[in-house]
Protein backbone atom coordinates (compact mmCIF):
# COMPACT_ATOMS: atom_id res chain seq x y z
CA UNK A 1 0.00 0.00 0.00
CA UNK A 2 1.23 3.59 -0.43
CA UNK A 3 2.15 6.09 2.25
CA UNK A 4 0.04 7.97 4.25
CA UNK A 5 -2.26 9.76 1.82
CA UNK A 6 -2.24 13.68 3.17
CA UNK A 7 -5.93 14.25 4.03
CA UNK A 8 -7.77 16.40 1.62
CA UNK A 9 -11.63 16.12 1.51
CA UNK A 10 -11.39 16.82 -2.04
CA UNK A 11 -8.83 15.28 -5.31
CA UNK A 12 -8.62 14.72 -8.92
CA UNK A 13 -6.57 11.80 -9.52
CA UNK A 14 -4.49 10.87 -12.56
CA UNK A 15 -4.46 7.01 -13.99
CA UNK A 16 -2.51 5.02 -16.93
CA UNK A 17 0.11 3.25 -18.31
CA UNK A 18 3.44 3.84 -17.85
CA UNK A 19 5.02 6.56 -20.28
CA UNK A 20 1.51 7.55 -21.46
CA UNK A 21 2.34 12.02 -20.30
CA UNK A 22 1.01 11.51 -16.47
CA UNK A 23 3.46 13.48 -15.06
CA UNK A 24 4.02 16.05 -18.14
CA UNK A 25 -0.12 16.55 -17.77
CA UNK A 26 0.25 17.13 -14.01
CA UNK A 27 2.89 19.75 -14.68
CA UNK A 28 0.69 21.62 -17.24
CA UNK A 29 -2.30 21.31 -14.99
CA UNK A 30 -0.73 22.19 -11.59
CA UNK A 31 2.30 24.62 -12.79
CA UNK A 32 4.71 22.17 -10.77
CA UNK A 33 7.48 20.74 -11.73
CA UNK A 34 7.55 16.86 -11.53
CA UNK A 35 10.19 14.51 -13.00
CA UNK A 36 8.96 13.55 -16.38
CA UNK A 37 10.42 11.75 -19.36
CA UNK A 38 12.94 9.85 -17.31
CA UNK A 39 13.29 5.63 -17.17
CA UNK A 40 9.36 4.74 -17.50
CA UNK A 41 8.04 3.61 -14.12
CA UNK A 42 10.19 6.14 -11.93
CA UNK A 43 6.89 7.22 -10.31
CA UNK A 44 6.25 3.93 -8.16
CA UNK A 45 4.41 6.75 -5.39
CA UNK A 46 1.35 9.00 -5.68
CA UNK A 47 2.57 13.13 -6.14
CA UNK A 48 0.14 15.10 -4.40
CA UNK A 49 -0.20 18.52 -5.60
CA UNK A 50 -2.07 20.71 -3.19
CA UNK A 51 -3.67 23.91 -3.40
CA UNK A 52 -3.14 26.65 -0.71
CA UNK A 53 -6.55 27.38 0.03
CA UNK A 54 -9.07 24.97 -0.64
CA UNK A 55 -8.79 21.38 0.68
CA UNK A 56 -7.91 20.11 -2.48
CA UNK A 57 -5.18 18.48 -3.96
CA UNK A 58 -4.38 16.85 -7.72
CA UNK A 59 -2.63 13.65 -7.28
CA UNK A 60 -0.63 11.66 -10.22
CA UNK A 61 -0.80 8.19 -9.52
CA UNK A 62 2.13 5.65 -10.52
CA UNK A 63 1.77 4.14 -14.24
CA UNK A 64 1.37 0.45 -14.18
CA UNK A 65 1.67 -2.06 -17.41
CA UNK A 66 4.90 -3.05 -18.93
CA UNK A 67 7.77 -0.87 -18.13
CA UNK A 68 11.24 -1.65 -19.77
CA UNK A 69 13.36 -3.52 -16.83
CA UNK A 70 10.44 -3.75 -14.00
CA UNK A 71 9.39 -7.32 -13.30
CA UNK A 72 5.82 -8.60 -13.72
CA UNK A 73 4.98 -8.68 -10.15
CA UNK A 74 5.88 -5.42 -9.36
CA UNK A 75 4.15 -3.96 -11.91
CA UNK A 76 1.27 -6.13 -11.32
CA UNK A 77 2.06 -4.60 -7.49
CA UNK A 78 1.90 -0.89 -8.51
CA UNK A 79 -1.55 -1.64 -10.37
CA UNK A 80 -3.06 -2.90 -7.29
CA UNK A 81 -1.99 -0.22 -5.05
CA UNK A 82 -3.22 2.47 -7.78
CA UNK A 83 -6.88 0.22 -7.68
CA UNK A 84 -6.75 0.20 -3.72
CA UNK A 85 -6.02 3.71 -3.79
CA UNK A 86 -8.85 4.94 -5.64
CA UNK A 87 -11.01 2.43 -4.02
CA UNK A 88 -10.33 3.55 -0.67
CA UNK A 89 -10.51 7.06 -1.46
CA UNK A 90 -13.49 6.99 -4.03
CA UNK A 91 -15.57 9.47 -2.02
CA UNK A 92 -13.33 12.05 -2.06
CA UNK A 93 -12.05 11.88 -5.84
CA UNK A 94 -14.39 13.96 -7.68
CA UNK A 95 -12.71 13.03 -11.19
CA UNK A 96 -10.79 10.30 -12.10
CA UNK A 97 -8.51 11.55 -15.18
CA UNK A 98 -7.47 7.72 -17.64
CA UNK A 99 -4.60 9.11 -19.36
CA UNK A 100 -4.08 6.77 -22.97
CA UNK A 101 -1.44 7.66 -25.34
CA UNK A 102 -3.75 8.71 -28.64
CA UNK A 103 -0.90 7.14 -31.04
CA UNK A 104 -0.70 3.42 -29.28
CA UNK A 105 -3.62 3.06 -27.26
CA UNK A 106 -5.93 1.48 -30.07
CA UNK A 107 -3.05 -1.00 -30.53
CA UNK A 108 -1.80 -1.93 -26.99
CA UNK A 109 -5.75 -2.44 -26.43
CA UNK A 110 -6.40 -5.00 -28.98
CA UNK A 111 -3.06 -6.41 -28.58
CA UNK A 112 -4.72 -7.31 -25.23
CA UNK A 113 -7.99 -8.40 -25.79
CA UNK A 114 -8.87 -11.69 -25.51
CA UNK A 115 -11.63 -14.34 -24.18
CA UNK A 116 -9.75 -14.26 -20.61
CA UNK A 117 -8.02 -11.12 -20.55
CA UNK A 118 -9.37 -7.63 -20.46
CA UNK A 119 -6.88 -4.48 -21.07
CA UNK A 120 -5.36 -2.09 -18.32
CA UNK A 121 -7.17 0.71 -19.58
CA UNK A 122 -10.56 -0.77 -20.29
CA UNK A 123 -10.57 -2.23 -17.08
CA UNK A 124 -9.47 0.89 -15.28
CA UNK A 125 -12.05 2.98 -17.33
CA UNK A 126 -14.79 0.32 -16.09
CA UNK A 127 -13.55 0.50 -12.26
CA UNK A 128 -13.65 4.20 -12.12
CA UNK A 129 -17.50 3.90 -13.00
CA UNK A 130 -18.11 1.00 -10.83
CA UNK A 131 -17.00 2.98 -7.42
CA UNK A 132 -18.73 6.12 -8.52
CA UNK A 133 -15.47 8.11 -9.74
CA UNK A 134 -16.43 9.84 -12.65
CA UNK A 135 -14.16 8.97 -15.62
CA UNK A 136 -12.42 11.65 -18.03
CA UNK A 137 -10.09 9.95 -20.69
CA UNK A 138 -7.20 12.18 -21.54
CA UNK A 139 -6.24 10.87 -24.97
CA UNK A 140 -2.84 12.23 -24.99
CA UNK A 141 -0.62 12.70 -27.76
CA UNK A 142 -2.68 14.15 -30.16
CA UNK A 143 -0.19 15.80 -31.96
CA UNK A 144 1.52 12.10 -32.90
CA UNK A 145 -1.73 10.86 -34.68
CA UNK A 146 -2.91 12.20 -38.03
CA UNK A 147 -6.70 10.45 -37.91
CA UNK A 148 -7.93 12.03 -35.11
CA UNK A 149 -11.70 11.07 -35.63
CA UNK A 150 -11.01 7.43 -36.52
CA UNK A 151 -8.80 7.49 -33.57
CA UNK A 152 -10.85 8.92 -31.05
CA UNK A 153 -14.24 6.90 -32.42
CA UNK A 154 -12.02 3.71 -31.75
CA UNK A 155 -11.21 4.58 -28.72
CA UNK A 156 -14.89 4.98 -27.21
CA UNK A 157 -15.47 1.42 -29.29
CA UNK A 158 -13.06 -0.15 -27.38
CA UNK A 159 -14.64 1.45 -24.12
CA UNK A 160 -17.88 0.88 -25.21
CA UNK A 161 -18.97 3.91 -25.66
CA UNK A 162 -21.20 4.14 -29.25
CA UNK A 163 -19.28 6.87 -31.44
CA UNK A 164 -18.91 9.12 -32.77
CA UNK A 165 -16.51 10.82 -29.84
CA UNK A 166 -18.80 13.97 -30.70
CA UNK A 167 -21.36 12.51 -28.08
CA UNK A 168 -19.03 12.02 -25.07
CA UNK A 169 -16.84 15.17 -24.99
CA UNK A 170 -17.56 15.35 -20.57
CA UNK A 171 -15.58 11.79 -21.15
CA UNK A 172 -13.51 12.17 -24.28
CA UNK A 173 -10.87 14.71 -24.27
CA UNK A 174 -8.05 15.20 -26.62
CA UNK A 175 -5.62 16.68 -25.86
CA UNK A 176 -1.21 17.39 -26.24
CA UNK A 177 0.25 17.89 -23.00
CA UNK A 178 3.60 18.25 -24.12
CA UNK A 179 2.47 21.03 -26.21
CA UNK A 180 -0.15 22.79 -23.64
CA UNK A 181 -2.93 21.84 -25.78
CA UNK A 182 -5.73 20.87 -22.98
CA UNK A 183 -8.56 22.78 -23.41
CA UNK A 184 -10.88 19.80 -23.91
CA UNK A 185 -9.88 18.52 -20.80
CA UNK A 186 -10.70 21.44 -18.84
CA UNK A 187 -13.88 21.38 -19.84
CA UNK A 188 -15.11 18.12 -19.48
CA UNK A 189 -13.35 18.02 -15.75
CA UNK A 190 -15.21 21.36 -15.35
CA UNK A 191 -18.59 19.39 -16.15
CA UNK A 192 -18.14 17.13 -13.73
CA UNK A 193 -16.82 19.77 -11.01
CA UNK A 194 -19.94 21.22 -12.14
CA UNK A 195 -22.32 18.06 -11.45
CA UNK A 196 -21.04 17.59 -8.18
CA UNK A 197 -21.50 21.59 -7.34
CA UNK A 198 -17.89 22.52 -7.57
CA UNK A 199 -17.59 25.12 -8.86
CA UNK A 200 -15.61 26.86 -7.25
CA UNK A 201 -12.83 24.39 -8.60
CA UNK A 202 -13.32 26.05 -11.98
CA UNK A 203 -10.29 28.44 -11.17
CA UNK A 204 -7.87 25.43 -11.25
CA UNK A 205 -9.39 23.91 -14.70
N1 LIG B 1 4.50 13.92 -28.50
C1 LIG B 1 4.12 14.03 -27.24
N2 LIG B 1 4.86 13.49 -26.24
C2 LIG B 1 4.43 13.62 -24.97
C3 LIG B 1 3.21 14.28 -24.65
N3 LIG B 1 3.04 14.23 -23.32
C4 LIG B 1 4.11 13.57 -22.82
N4 LIG B 1 4.95 13.20 -23.81
C5 LIG B 1 6.24 12.48 -23.68
O1 LIG B 1 6.00 11.15 -23.25
C6 LIG B 1 7.06 10.69 -22.40
C7 LIG B 1 6.48 10.19 -21.08
O2 LIG B 1 5.93 11.29 -20.36
P1 LIG B 1 5.72 11.26 -18.77
O3 LIG B 1 4.96 12.48 -18.42
O4 LIG B 1 7.00 10.99 -18.07
O5 LIG B 1 4.82 9.94 -18.64
P2 LIG B 1 4.23 9.22 -17.33
O6 LIG B 1 2.89 8.71 -17.72
O7 LIG B 1 4.27 10.13 -16.16
O8 LIG B 1 5.25 8.02 -17.15
P3 LIG B 1 5.52 7.10 -15.83
O9 LIG B 1 6.39 7.92 -14.90
O10 LIG B 1 6.24 5.92 -16.40
O11 LIG B 1 4.23 6.73 -15.23
C8 LIG B 1 8.00 11.88 -22.25
O12 LIG B 1 9.06 11.72 -23.16
C9 LIG B 1 7.14 13.08 -22.60
O13 LIG B 1 7.87 14.17 -23.11
C10 LIG B 1 2.45 14.85 -25.74
O14 LIG B 1 1.39 15.45 -25.57
N5 LIG B 1 2.95 14.67 -27.00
Amino acid sequence: MFEQRPNRDSEIVLVGRSNVGKSTLMREITGHSVDTGQKPGVTRKPNHFDWAGPDFMVTDLPGFGFMNGVPEDVREQIKTDVVRYVEANADKILVGILVLDGKAAVDIIDRHSGPDEIPHDVELFHFLRDVDVEPVVAVNKMDKVDDEEERLNDICDRLGLYPPWQQWQETIAPISAKRGTVDALDEAVRHHLHEAGRDDLFQFF
